[in-house]
């Protein structure tokens, strides 16, 4: 085990969540819920406890992996980071994490009001890369088996990890059991049919269809569309040179961007192959991804200070404008000079006193 991992008095978790109070519940997945917890030092973090519900299948099994997957690994931002782990009064083992606070990939890009712009969409795709690569380099290293949006979380600075290992396999030498495939729909590599076929180009498969999802916007599989797979409906548009038509049309267009989204479908294109050989590995994919992307157009010093200085000398015009505008009203006899004062004095927008001043001018002309 590489990572000292705590073990959390269990009356504390109880404590930090309220007695895992629904109010506290951020949300629940096949084998836990996941509640906010506010520990005695006022740290938050994230306790995922096993779920007991008819509806919820309560799969102990995942949770344990998660655990063991988990504590293997050193600490990296791009992997959700394991704090501890604490026991219930039945034994149950429940997970404590940092608190991711600003939610999925598949939050931020299916339900949010305010998609990504491009320089983030870009910079979450690096992310993930680093993380998938990360694990795929550990020693041991480890197969996700389940990189999908909703498994990419935002941290309080809106950068992402991967996270949810409960199918993840660590690759030991001799494994105690062969994993069946598993994954989820959409996502899962159509090369993994047998437990022979657990590689790491499953991940790298299930990358590439994060990464169309990030440029498209599309679901990985959206039953409102033909076809319902975003793979399926991408990659004859990569292969047409119609990318332009997949790039998510919620946001605008940037023509400085336009030859890294190029870039960035035709790696998504490799990631996705039916051929197992032409995917690249998370290394060199994360090499193509760095090397040519355009991260955000920056203007020189001398742009910027040009620009404060325009600014700054509008700013001066528009208060030399208003300080005028107040003595001719203060001045002028037919102006109801006091009345207006007043409206000065509620701070009335300057642009909107000019106007208000130009009619009354107008008004004092025709009398
Ligand atoms: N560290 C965390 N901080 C904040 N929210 C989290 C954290 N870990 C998980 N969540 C959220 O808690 C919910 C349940 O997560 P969990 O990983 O148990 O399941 P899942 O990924 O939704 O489902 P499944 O395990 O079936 O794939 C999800 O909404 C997830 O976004």
């Amino acid at each position: 085990m590489k990572k000292n991992v705590e073990e959390y008095d269990y009356e504390e978790l109880v404590n930090a969540t309220q007695r895992f109070s629904p109010t506290r519940l951020i949300g629940r997945g096949s084998h836990g819920s996941v509640y906010k917890g506010t520990l005695r030092d006022n740290k938050l973090v994230a306790v995922k406890k096993p779920t007991h519900s008819p509806e919820v299948l309560h799969d102990k099994s995942k949770l344990d992996n998660e655990i063991i997957v988990l504590s293997s690994l050193r600490e990296t931002p791009y992997v959700i980071n394991l704090l501890g782990t604490s026991h219930d009064l039945a034994n149950n083992k429940l997970l404590v994490m940092e608190l991711m606070p600003n939610g999925s990939l598949h939050e931020l890009l299916h339900i949010s009001t305010s998609p990504p712009t491009w320089p983030k969409r870009v910079e979450i795709a690096i992310q993930v890369a680093r993380a998938v690569q990360f694990l795929h380099e550990a020693k041991p290293s480890v197969i996700h088996r389940d990189i999908k949006s909703a498994n990419i979380l935002f941290d309080s600075d809106w950068k992402a990890k991967l996270a949810d290992f409960g199918l993840a396999v660590l690759q030991v030498e001799s494994p105690s059991q062969i994993s069946q495939p598993a994954g989820t729909f959409g996502y899962l590599d159509p090369c993994y049919t047998t437990p022979s076929k657990l590689s790491t180009k499953n991940d790298v498969f299930s990358f590439g269809v994060v990464l169309l999802e990030i440029i498209s916007g599309r679901k990985a599989i959206d039953m409102h569309r033909a076809p319902a797979s975003v793979v399926e409906w991408a990659i004859p548009l990569i292969e047409n040179q119609r990318s332009v038509e997949i790039c998510d049309t919620r946001i605008p267009s940037r023509t400085y961007m336009e030859a890294t989204i190029r870039h960035l479908l035709c790696i998504a294109a490799r990631c996705v192959s039916s051929n197992e050989e032409v995917r690249p590995s998370m290394g060199e994919i994360t090499t193509l991804m760095e090397n040519r992307v355009v991260h955000r157009v920056r203007f020189p010093i001398w742009m910027s200070l040009l620009r404060s200085v325009i600014l700054q000398k509008r700013r001066r015009k528009l208060a030399t404008r208003w300080q005028q505008a107040r003595c001719d009203i203060v001045q002028s006899p037919l102006s109801g000079g006091r009345l207006l004062l007043k409206e000065v004095l509620a701070d009335v927008n300057p642009n909107e006193f000019v106007t208000s001043i130009k009619k009354k001018k107008i008004k004092k002309k025709n009398l």
